[in-house]
Order: structure tokens, then sequence, then C-alpha cells
């Protein structure tokens, strides 16, 4: 049967764009639907503006910081809705630069939200259009919980538009988006206070880095309370515009702010599909269901990205979409090696991370040991700062290799990248003694850890 395209894909975000750009010069005719602004999450409402605010607010301690280098700085003010907009007005420059990769590889784009009428039929506003394959590539909203009050929340998309900052701000969450914001928001000289309902941040991280950025975290000027969970929302008074919210929480404590930021995790943007009619299925959480070939449960349909229920990053969507195109023009199996993916949390201070936890080394059975330091980091003996680094890593006793590299401190998102190749690459505890290190950095203490760093564990 003749299609109209070799590959249709649903959602322009970062697996999207890449699998129809890179399709369509390896020779395929390729459309693309998209419902909102080209980029996806990561450029739009994720991590690009999500990082020029981080920038933004850095300069909220650094200024503070500069006084002991000599800076005298009387009558510092900050302009929200400056960082707001030439932020908008970078997003809009980045949707442009999308759009003519698009076009200039020969992508046909749709603007609407597509839903599928079959397995290698879909509908834009009314109109069908057929492919030979399908790759539903729309990415992930904001999860809210289910609460009395719940109205009076906003999600991470909002953040990016808010009308004025509030003086004082809850943010409810223990994951990437709430910390990041935390920061942000503190930064920016807001009061604010950061509820958890867990024992500790950050789930899934080493245990060492969750505990040591929690505390840096508070030292910063962020209120950190654990165990805390919200019972219901109401406005103060209802009649006014900017009305604070008045939040109950569950140990019967009530408290007023003037915004409150729920980053409880994201689900799959799968409700208005209609996948049913493509016969692909889903998982519990409503992630859609794939093979290690990105294919989904009906043979024409493959999907990637933050709406599979693997790691949600961009860089990971990306490298699926290029492993999935190998997959089609060179019929490659795809096995994508979800081990060892480098991370980092753009939270003040910020986190990077690659490979094993102590706690997953552990439950893996394997023999290791743990070099750790923490130390004060060289500018804040000027600055003031109290703020320290943590840094660790951890080594196979078998074979040398290093499983694990961790890092709560200034530009270990930076330093994590590099860490993250050799590890992949397989490198040993005596590659890196013999590596010369850079000084005076931080990140040289990643080469220089000797007995004396050695960590004791039960
Ligand atoms: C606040 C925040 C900060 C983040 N920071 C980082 C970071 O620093 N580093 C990092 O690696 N990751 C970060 N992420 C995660 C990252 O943004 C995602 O992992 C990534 O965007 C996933 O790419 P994707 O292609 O799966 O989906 P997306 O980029 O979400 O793209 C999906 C696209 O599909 C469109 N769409 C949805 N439904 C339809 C439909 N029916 N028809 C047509 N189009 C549709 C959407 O409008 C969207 O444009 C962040 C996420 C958030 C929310
Ligand atoms: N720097 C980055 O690379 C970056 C930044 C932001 C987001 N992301 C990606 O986006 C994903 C989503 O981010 P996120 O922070 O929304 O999710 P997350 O899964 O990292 O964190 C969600 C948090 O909400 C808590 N939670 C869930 N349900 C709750 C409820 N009912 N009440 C109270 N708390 C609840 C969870 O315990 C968890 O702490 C991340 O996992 C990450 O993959 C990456």
């Amino acid at each position: 049967m003749a299609y109209q395209y070799d590959l249709f894909v649903i959602g322009a975000g970062s697996g999207g764009v890449r699998a129809s750009r890179v399709a369509a010069s390896k020779g395929f005719k390729v459309a693309v639907a998209e419902g909102s602004a080209l980029g996806g999450t990561c450029v739009n409402i994720g991590c690009v503006p999500k990082k020029l605010f981080v920038y933004g607010s850095e300069y909220g301690h650094g200024f503070d910081e500069a006084a002991g280098f000599g800076w005298q700085h009387e009558g510092v003010s900050f302009d929200w809705s400056v960082l707001r907009d030439n932020k908008t007005k970078e997003i809009e420059r980045l949707n442009g630069i999308y759009g003519n990769l698009l076009n200039n590889a020969g992508v046909e784009l749709i603007s609407g939200f597509a839903s599928f009428v079959d397995a290698h039929t879909v509908e834009v506003n009314g109109q069908t259009y057929t492919a030979e394959r399908i790759l539903i590539a729309v990415g992930a909203k904001p999860f809210i919980p289910d609460f009395e009050g719940n109205d009076l929340v906003v999600s991470s998309n909002e953040m990016f538009y808010l009308e004025s900052l509030p003086s004082k701000a809850l943010v409810v969450g223990g994951g990437y988006i709430a910390v990041e914001f935390a920061g942000i928001l503190n930064g920016l000289g807001v009061d604010t206070t950061l509820a958890y309902r867990g024992d500790q941040l950050l789930r899934g991280f080493d245990q060492d880095v969750r505990d040591f950025a929690s505390v840096e975290y508070e030292k910063s000027g962020i209120d950190v309370r654990l165990n805390t969970d919200v019972a219901s929302i109401e406005l103060v008074d209802p009649q006014q515009p900017n009305a604070s919210r008045l939040v109950h929480f569950k140990d019967g404590h009530s408290e007023a702010f003037g915004l409150i930021l729920y980053a409880t995790g994201r689900v799959p943007n799968v409700s208005t599909l209609a996948l049913e009619k493509a016969g692909v299925e889903t998982v519990k959480n409503g992630a859609v269901k794939v093979d290690r070939n990105f294919t989904t449960t009906a043979d024409s349909v493959f999907a990637l990205g933050d709406v599979t229920d693997n790691i949600q990053l961009t860089p990971v969507a990306i490298k699926e979409a290029m492993a999935l195109i190998d997959y089609w023009f060179e019929a490659k199996p795809v096995n994508f090696d979800y081990d060892n993916i480098p991370t980092a949390v753009f939270s003040q201070p910020a986190i990077g991370t690659v490979g094993l936890s102590e706690q997953e080394a552990e439950t893996r059975g394997i023999d290791f040991r743990v070099y750790q330091t923490d130390f004060r980091p060289m500018k804040h003996t000027l600055s003031g700062g109290t703020s320290r680094s943590l840094m660790k890593l951890l080594v196979n006793n078998q074979n040398d290799k290093v499983i694990g590299a961790h890092m709560v401190g200034d530009y270990s998102g930076e330093i994590i990248q590099g860490l993250g190749i050799a590890i992949k690459a397989g490198a040993t505890k005596a590659d890196f003694d013999a590596t010369v290190g850079v000084h005076p950095t931080s990140a040289e203490e990643f080469v220089t850890f000797s007995e004396g760093s050695l960590k004791k564990r039960d």
C-alpha cells in the first residue's frame, strides 16, 4: 500500500526533531505534527529557560560574595520582568532555529495536535495523513495530585511566565524540578520553603549526596522541610486577584504563601492520542510500552523519549532517536545502554552524578571501595560563603574500575561530563591516579584521591 509519508512524527521536541530531521536527510519523506512551540519541553519550558533562570538567580548570592573581593555594590535591585522577557526572546530565537532545521532537512511541519485513526493514519485538525511508520515523541506533562485547593498551585510550566515574583513561595516535591526551582526562587530573593513528604530529597541519588545537598540548600537560605505534606489550600482573601494562599499542612500547621509550585513528577502525554485505535498499549503509569527497538505493540508505530518509561532527559531522547534511525536505515538492533548516563541537577549548589550510587553498588552485590571528601572551595576563603563541596568515587575492588562518581558543588554539571567519558570507557582508579590534575580546581580532587580518603563502610 502507498502511504503519503515514510515517517510521521508526533511531537517536535528533543526526540521528535532529531528523528524527523535525520530521517529526512537520509531520504525519508517526513512530516512532523507539533501542537505547541517547536523544540518541545526542553527548549520552551524545561532545560534551557530553567538554566537561564539559574544563571540569573546565581547573581543573588554573587553580589554578596563579591564584597570580600573588594567590590562595592550599593543599591543593587532585581527586575523579574527583564529576566523573564529576555528569556522569552531567547526561546523565540531558538524556536526559529528549530523551524529552519526542519525546513532545511525537507521535513513538512504540520501545526496542531495529532491523534491516531489507525496504526498507519493520524488526524490533525480534521485532516488525515498516512505513513508507513509513525513515531510517538509527545513527551510528558506535570502531574499534580488530587486534593482540595490544587487549582491554586502552579506547575513548572507556569513558572516561566509568572506576572510577578511573590515575596514568599512554597515548593512541593523532592526531585530535580523542586530543588532547581527552590534554588532559583531563593537566589532571586524570594523567601522559599521546600516541602517534601519523604525523609530526604532526591530519591534515587547517592545517600551522601542527598544528605549533603539538603544541608547546603538550607545554608543557602532555603527552608527545607522534610516529612511535610500538604492537606489542603485555600485563598486567604478570595476577593483579591493576587490573594495569598493559605496552606494547611498535614501536621496541623497552616501558613500563607504568595505562590505554590507543585513539582511532583511528570506523566506521559498520551491522553488525547487515541492510542487504542492503533493498537498501541501502555504500561501502568500511562507510558507507551516499547520493546528494545522502540517498537510499540503495533509494528508500524514507534515511541521514544519521556512518553516511554525510561530516563527523562533530553540527551537520552536524542540518543534514542539516533539509535532508532540506525535501526531503520542500517538494520542495527538498538540495544540502548541506559547505564552510566551522566546527569546534573542545576540546584545551588549543583549536583553531578554518573554511574552507581553506593546503595546501588551494594544492591548489586559488588565488592567496592569508596573515596570521599568534602571541603570549602577556594573561592569561599574570601567570599565569606559557608558552602562546601562533596566529591565521591566508587571503585570496583575486583577489577579497579571506577563505577560511580558524584559531586555536590559549583560546576559539578560541567565536571561530571568528562568523568562520564572516563567511566564509559572503563577507566580504572589507576588511570585516574595517572592523570595529572588541573590546579587549582575542585575537579582535581577526582584524580588525587588517596588511601586517606577511603570511606569507612559497614
Ligand atoms: C522544568 C524542566 C526542566 C528540565 N531540565 C532538564 C535539564 O536540565 N536537562 C535535561 O536533560 N532534561 C531536562 N528536562 C527534561 C527534558 O525536558 C525532557 O526529558 C525532554 O524534553 C524529553 O524530550 P521528548 O522529545 O520526549 O519530549 P518533549 O521535549 O516534551 O516534546 C514533546 C512535544 O510533543 C508535543 N505534543 C504533545 N502531544 C502532541 C500531539 N498529540 N500532537 C502533536 N504534538 C504533541 C508537545 O507540545 C512537545 O512539543 C527538564 C524538564 C522540565 C519539565
Ligand atoms: N537537570 C535535569 O536534567 C532535569 C531537570 C528537571 C527535570 N528533569 C527530568 O524531568 C523529570 C521530572 O522531574 P520532577 O522533578 O517533576 O520529577 P521527579 O520524579 O524527579 O520528582 C518528583 C518528586 O515529587 C514527589 N511526589 C510525587 N507525588 C507526590 C505527591 N502526591 N505529593 C508530594 N510529593 C510527591 C516524589 O516523591 C519526587 O520527590 C525528572 O525525573 C528528570 O528526569 C531533569
